[in-house]
C-alpha cells in the first residue's frame, strides 16, 4: 500500500513542471517549507507523523509506461514526458523527527531539490503528512485523558475509505496500544486486538450459546459484548457463565464489552456482578461514538472502563476535516522569495531555515520555538512573527535544533523506527510540554518567533515587492 505512482498528484504540478522543462529551468534549485497554520481541535500542539511513510514513497516514485501512456492522452509533449520516465526524485530533506510535537506557522520539513521534483512531490507529501497528523494528534488528545486505560482503535470502517489504513497507524503513534485493522496490523507490525458483533449473538437462538462457541474458538483474548439484548439481565450473566467454564478448563475471560446506553452507569453495575461472582479480573471495555471529551467525563465519573474502543471520531479526525498543512516556496533558483498577502499572518518566510525549541536547565520546554536562518546556530532575540515590536530574549535557554537531514540524493538517511519507538518518543517529548499547553479549554498559546536576520530578510522582500507594484 505504500506504492504510489508519482501520478498521485495534482495536474497543476506537472503543468508546471512541463513549462520548467521547456524554460531549460529544469535544473533550478528550490526550497519548500512544510508547515499547518492552524492547530487542529483548537488544542495546544499537534503530534507530527507520517514522516516515515512519505520517505519511502518519495524514495519509490517513478511513472511506469500506463502513467506517461495517459500523460501523453492528456496533452503532454513528448520531450517533457521522456524526461518523466526517468524521473527519480533526488534532492534532500530536513525534518522533524516523527513524533515530535508541532507548533502552527513554523516549518516542520523543508524540501530541497530542483524545482520539477519538488514541486511533483508536494501533493503527496501534503496528502499523508495532514492526514497522519491530524489523527497522531487525535489520538495523543485520548491518551492524554485514558491514562493507563487500553486503547483500541475500531475505525477502519467508518474512515474516508483507505485513509484507514494510515489513521492506524497515526493512531499508534499518538498512544494508541493495538488495532482492530488487520491489514495495517500485518505491514506496520502493530499488535491486532478485538472482540465480537452483534451479528454474531443475533445469528444464535440463544445469548449464552454464541457465548460458549465464541469463547471454544479463542479463548486466550475472549471479549464478550453483551448488550445485545439486555446487559445486566442476561449479556452479564450469561458472560459471568462462561467466564466460570473457561476457569474450569484453567482458562480466563479477558472482557466484556459494552457498545450502548449510559456506559458509566452499565460500567458500574456490571463491575459488580463480575466482582461478586469473583471475576474481578474480568475487564470492561467500551465503545460507541467515543472521543477525548465522553472518555474524560466516564473517568470523571468513576465509570470502571479498562479498555476503550475508539473509531469513527479518531480517524476521521472530528470535528475538523483537515489538518491546513501547506507547502511554500522560500528560494528559487538560489534566490529567497516570498509570498505577500493581503492577510500578514499568510505572509511566508524566504531561505532555508532551521528551527529552535527553548528549553530550561532542566529540559523542560519553556513554550517557544524561534525559526532562524539555516546557518545561525542560535536565536538570541526572537521577534514576534507579525507584530515586530514584540520579542523575547532567549540567550538563557538551551536550543534545541529541531529539522535534520532525513534524505540525501533521494535516498533515506535515518534509520526505520518501530511504531512503538516513535510513540514513546512522541511521548516524551510530550511529557516535556508544559501541562498549561495540554488543556482542553484555552490552552495556553505557544510562543513562535523569528531571528532578527530573518525578519529583516523578509522585510527586504516585503519592500522590494511594494517598489515593483508602484
Ligand atoms: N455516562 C456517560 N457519560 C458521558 N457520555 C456517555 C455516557 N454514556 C454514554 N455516553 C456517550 O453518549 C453518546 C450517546 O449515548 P447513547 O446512550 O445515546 O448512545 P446510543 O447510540 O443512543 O445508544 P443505544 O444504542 O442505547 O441507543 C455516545 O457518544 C456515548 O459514548
Ligand atoms: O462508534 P465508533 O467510535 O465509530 O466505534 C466503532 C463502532 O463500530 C461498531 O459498531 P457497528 O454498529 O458498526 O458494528 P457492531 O454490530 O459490531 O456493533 C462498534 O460496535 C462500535 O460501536
Ligand atoms: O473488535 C471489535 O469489537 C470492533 C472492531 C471494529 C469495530 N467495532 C468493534
Amino acid at each position: 500500500m505504500n506504492n504510489f505512482s508519482a501520478t498521485y498528484t495534482d495536474q497543476y504540478q506537472l503543468a508546471m513542471a512541463q513549462v520548467y522543462f521547456k524554460k531549460g529551468q529544469k535544473d533550478h534549485s528550490a526550497i519548500f517549507d512544510y508547515y499547518f497554520r492552524k492547530l487542529p481541535f483548537d488544542g495546544g500542539y499537534a503530534v507530527f507523523a507520517g514522516l516515515e511513510d512519505l520517505l519511502e514513497v518519495i524514495s519509490n516514485l517513478r511513472f511506469d509506461e500506463s502513467d506517461l501512456e495517459f500523460l501523453q492522452s492528456q496533452g503532454f509533449e513528448d520531450e517533457f514526458l521522456n524526461y518523466l520516465k526517468e524521473f527519480r526524485f533526488k534532492g534532500k530533506i530536513y525534518s522533524v523527527a516523527e513524533g515530535d510535537i508541532v507548533f502552527p506557522t513554523r516549518p516542520i520539513l523543508q524540501v530541497e531539490a530542483n524545482i520539477i521534483e519538488a514541486q511533483i512531490i508536494e501533493t503527496i507529501l501534503l496528502n499523508l503528512l495532514n492526514f497522519q497528523t491530524l489523527v497522531a494528534t487525535k489520538a495523543s488528545r485520548i491518551r492524554l485523558v485514558a491514562g493507563d486505560a487500553t486503547l483500541l482503535d475500531f475505525g477502519l470502517r467508518r474512515a474516508q475509505a483507505t485513509g484507514g489504513y494510515f489513521a492506524t497507524r497515526a493512531a499508534i503513534i499518538g498512544g494508541f496500544d493495538a488495532t482492530s485493522n488487520v491489514i495495517a496490523a500485518k505491514n506496520f507490525n502493530i499488535p491486532v486486538s478485538g472482540t465480537m458483533a452483534h451479528s454474531f449473538v443475533q445469528s444464535y437462538d440463544d445469548e449464552l450459546e454464541a457465548f460458549r462457541d465464541f469463547a471454544q474458538g479463542r479463548p486466550e483474548d475472549c471479549v464478550l459484548l453483551v448488550d445485545t439484548y439486555n446487559t445486566l439481565k442476561s449479556g452479564v450473566p450469561n458472560a459471568i457463565t462462561v467466564a466460570k467454564e473457561l476457569e474450569s478448563r484453567r482458562q480466563k475471560l479477558l472482557a466484556i464489552r459494552l457498545d450502548s446506553g449510559d456506559l458509566s452507569y452499565f460500567a458500574k453495575e456490571s463491575r459488580k456482578q463480575l466482582d461478586a461472582a469473583g471475576l474481578d479480573y474480568v475487564k470492561i471495555a467500551a465503545s460507541n461514538q467515543l472521543d477525548e471529551y465522553v472518555i474524560k467525563s466516564l473517568l470523571e465519573q468513576q465509570a470502571p472502563i479498562d479498555i476503550f474502543g475508539v473509531g469513527t471520531n479518531l480517524v476521521t479526525g472530528d470535528p475538523d476535516g483537515a489538518l491546513d498543512g501547506v507547502y511554500k516556496l522560500a528560494c528559487s533558483n538560489g534566490k529567497p522569495r516570498i509570498k505577500i498577502s493581503e492577510s500578514i499572518f499568510k505572509v511566508t518566510l524566504p531561505h532555508k531555515k532551521q528551527v529552535f525549541r527553548m528549553k530550561d536547565e532542566s529540559g523542560k520546554c519553556i513554550g517557544a520555538d524561534a525559526i532562524g536562518l539555516y546557518h545561525e546556530s542560535t536565536v538570541e532575540e526572537m521577534f514576534h512573527p507579525f507584530e515586530p515590536y514584540k520579542s523575547m530574549n532567549l540567550e538563557k535557554f538551551n536550543q534545541e535544533a529541531l529539522l535534520h537531514k532525513v534524505m540525501e540524493n533521494g535516498e533515506i538517511l535515518i534509520d526505520k523506527r518501530s511504531l512503538k519507538e516513535i510513540s514513546d518518543y512522541s511521548m516524551t517529548r510530550l511529557s516535556e510540554l508544559p501541562i498549561e499547553y495540554k488543556r482542553f479549554n484555552n490552552p495556553h498559546i505557544y510562543k513562535i518567533g523569528i531571528s532578527e536576520t530573518l525578519r529583516d530578510e523578509r522585510e527586504k522582500l516585503i519592500q522590494a515587492s511594494k517598489q515593483k507594484l508602484k
